[in-house]
């Protein structure tokens, strides 16, 4: 089973990715992102979903038109863990590409 992120751990692994935000109210992560287009915003959701397979760890998120935004948490724990991590750094290079 994954461990929860220490404050420390969890401070340095935000330190690591950009764009990525504490959730006010959550023990949570958070990013928008913004494509030119529904489709493209659409392909990157796909491409995010066959990793977030490959991990056994989902995003929470929703969709308007070319708007995504994601919120990382792992409910297993009740907190961030190493797998929003390695999520958060598969998404923003997929939104790259
Ligand atoms: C049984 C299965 O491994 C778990 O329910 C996985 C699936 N995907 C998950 N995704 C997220 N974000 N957090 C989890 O704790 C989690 N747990």
């Amino acid at each position: 089973m994954v461990k929860k992120l220490t404050g420390p751990e969890r401070q340095s692994a935000l330190d690591q990715l950009t764009g990525w935000q504490n959730v006010e109210d959550r023990d949570a992560i958070s990013k928008s992102f913004k494509f030119r287009s529904f489709i493209e915003a659409f392909g990157f959701m796909s491409r995010v979903a066959l990793h977030a397979e490959k991990l056994n760890h989902h995003p929470e998120w929703s969709n308007v038109y070319n708007r995504v935004d994601i919120l990382l948490t792992t409910h297993d724990v009740d907190g961030l863990s190493e797998l929003d991590m390695q999520l958060a750094s598969k998404i923003d290079r997929e939104a790259s590409r």
